[in-house]
């Protein structure tokens, strides 16, 4: 039997686990049948709250794909983390506290109980950091993605992202393009694949195919790599909306050299046992 929370960020939704005084036990089998929406709970990422390893930081956020598959970072996720510890009594609102995510410490600040602000470090363009092949950095990168020829960003935001600007939103041939960026072989470790619409200089529309959970209603952290490529190209502005088909986030970035700020809601759903026999 398992306790777990169910929540989601926009409809990017998560089993939370408490594993601050019982260490986290799932094996990749056990994840995948419990992401099962039909026999199993059901979810887009699965989120472990465990004790901090860096002493500088309040507590630790795994992070899971419906594969099995772990993640760096996770945007809608970070933000349900901050509003489950606050419901837990372990975050006081407007308090800012550093948090641990598998690449490294990212700062949460509650505005209310169902209202998160995270500074999500410096987005990573060096394509080493992505991990992304190329021989130089660039704004741009034209690769060849199912027989066409796109126009890519390569950006980390503690996981890898591909973005690419779109006139429209996916329709029936992008939808195979997400899959296929997602896999694409420059991207070696997998990618986020995220199109973007640029509506004007302070609004995005945005979806994203994610690597190892598929197409979701949102992305924090593909918002965050749409607005840190577009931004790098000078075609936004240093805050912008950025609307997913789960809602809307607010996204602010001075520019290269500073931290990046998502500013998003999170949402309880209900709590659960898993009962595995
Ligand atoms: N939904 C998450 C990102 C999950 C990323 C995961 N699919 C990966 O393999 O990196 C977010 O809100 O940022």
């Amino acid at each position: 039997m398992l306790r777990f929370s169910k929540m989601h960020g926009l409809g990017n939704d998560f089993v939370v686990l408490d594993c601050r005084a019982t260490p986290f036990a799932l094996d990749v089998a056990h994840i995948r049948a419990l992401a099962d929406r039909r026999t199993g709970v059901g979810f887009d990422q699965l989120l472990s709250v465990e004790p901090a390893r860096d002493p500088g930081c309040a507590f630790y956020y795994g992070i899971w794909n419906t594969d099995g598959s772990p993640s760096g970072q996770c945007g809608n996720g970070v933000r349900c983390v901050a509003a489950w510890l606050h419901r837990a009594g372990a975050l006081a609102l407007g308090e800012a506290v550093r948090l641990e995510s598998p690449s490294g410490p990212v700062t949460v600040r509650l505005l209310d109980a169902h209202k998160v602000t995270v500074d999500m470090g410096a987005p990573a363009f060096a394509p080493t950091r992505v991990p992304f092949v190329a021989e130089v950095e660039a704004d741009r990168y034209v690769i060849e993605v199912d027989g066409t020829a796109l126009a890519i960003g390569a950006v980390s935001m503690g996981n890898p992202h591909a973005v690419v600007m779109v006139d429209e939103l996916p329709n029936g041939a992008a939808e195979r393009l997400g899959p296929a960026l997602s896999t694409h072989p420059r991207f070696t470790e997998g990618a986020n694949a995220g199109f973007v619409r640029r509506i004007d200089r302070t609004h995005l529309a945005l979806r994203v195919h994610e690597r190892g959970a598929g197409w979701t209603l949102a992305c924090g952290t593909g918002a965050c790599a749409a607005m840190a490529v577009l931004r790098r190209r000078g075609a936004v502005d240093e805050s912008v909306q950025v609307d997913l088909p789960g809602g809307s986030l607010h996204i602010d970035w001075q520019g290269p050299g500073h931290t990046l700020w998502m500013t998003g809601p999170a949402a309880f759903v209900f709590e659960g046992q898993w009962l595995t026999d």
